[in-house]
């Protein structure tokens, strides 16, 4: 088995008294986008700043790439890309002179690679750091993660604040990198901006981790809504009897709507049976299907 990009060990930090981390278990293979998921508070950002070696843990182990954080240095640094939802830069500086800098400090970046990024985010960097407004800071922040094409990127809670444009780019840039065999960590309090991006996902509550899903599983659990338009009238208790499929009600004959569990092969061969005019079927929320599967799990687990 090829050495996990990331893996933590019964890892612990406490804040005087204050709970930290409770003994993290992780492991995010290389390749892989691994959404790191949980309430705030969790201990997300506390587990990313012990993976940078910003803060130290104060119990169990930890290795990134191979190498225990405290002991990389540099030469480590320079092989992750990070960038956290508050990236914070100041100064009189432009944004070209800031990336050139912080590219020299990972070994040196194409020029064209920064200028290429730059374009793909809309951001000018002609312009000075503190004349820039709080979105065009946040781009800054994500160029100089993605530009050095690290074999890690680590990214603490990366779309928050930037508008929905910047947030497709984004995901690009995550698809690109993991096409590219780069390896991506990303917490975030929301599902909804990992689950076009992860394989997998992990929750985190009060410093452990509680569980561990692929999001493809969860998508093939997942309930959606659907709508299906005919052109001519149709039999609703034809629609009933298919396997996944309630709650089924019919308009005027030929509106059909229904709640669809799982693979919709049995319902897209019924409708095709008849002319179809249109069909909608809801992105499912895998956030809800995600905490209502983990709680009937729990309450199992208390009845058993
Ligand atoms: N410097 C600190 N001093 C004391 N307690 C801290 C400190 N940093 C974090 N904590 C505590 O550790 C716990 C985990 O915090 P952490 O910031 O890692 O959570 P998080 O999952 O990243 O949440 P958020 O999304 O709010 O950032 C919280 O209870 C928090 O209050």
């Amino acid at each position: 088995m090829t050495e996990p990009a990331i893996s933590t060990e019964a890892l612990v930090k406490t804040y005087g008294r204050n709970r930290g981390l409770a003994g993290l278990d992780l492991r995010v293979d290389t390749g892989e986008v691994y959404g790191f998921l949980g309430p705030n508070g969790a201990g997300k950002s506390t587990t990313i700043r012990i993976l940078l070696d910003l803060i130290r843990p104060t119990g169990g182990r930890v290795t990134v790439l191979g190498v225990e954080p405290r002991a990389g240095g540099v030469a480590l640094r320079r092989r992750i890309g990070y960038l956290a939802g508050d990236f914070v830069v100041d100064g009189r500086q432009t944004a070209r002179e800031l990336l050139g800098y912080l590219a020299n400090l990972r070994g040196g970046v194409p020029r064209r690679r920064i200028e290429e990024l730059a374009d793909r985010l809309g951001l000018d960097l002609g312009r000075r750091i503190k004349g820039l407004s709080k979105g065009n800071r946040q781009k800054v922040g994500v160029v100089q993660a993605f530009m050095h094409e690290p074999e890690l990127l680590v990214l603490d809670e990366p779309t928050s604040g930037l508008d929905p444009f910047l947030q497709q780019e984004f995901v690009a840039l995550v698809r690109e990198a993991r096409a590219a065999g780069q390896t991506v960590f990303m917490s975030s309090h929301v599902m909804g901006e990992v689950q076009q991006t992860a394989d997998r996902v992990g929750i985190v509550r009060e410093g452990r981790l509680i569980a561990v899903e692929r999001v493809e599983q969860l998508r093939e659990r997942a309930v959606r809504q659907v709508e299906i338009h005919f052109e001519d009238p149709v039999d609703p208790g034809t629609f009933a009897a298919l396997p996944g499929v309630d709650e089924v009600t019919v308009d005027a004959g030929r509106t059909l709507r229904c709640r669809l569990a799982g693979r919709a092969d049995a319902l897209v061969k019924a409708a095709a049976g008849h002319t179809v005019v249109s069909l909608l079927a809801e992105e499912p929320d895998l956030e809800e299907l995600f905490f209502t599967y983990y709680a009937g799990r729990e309450a199992d687990r208390v009845a058993a």
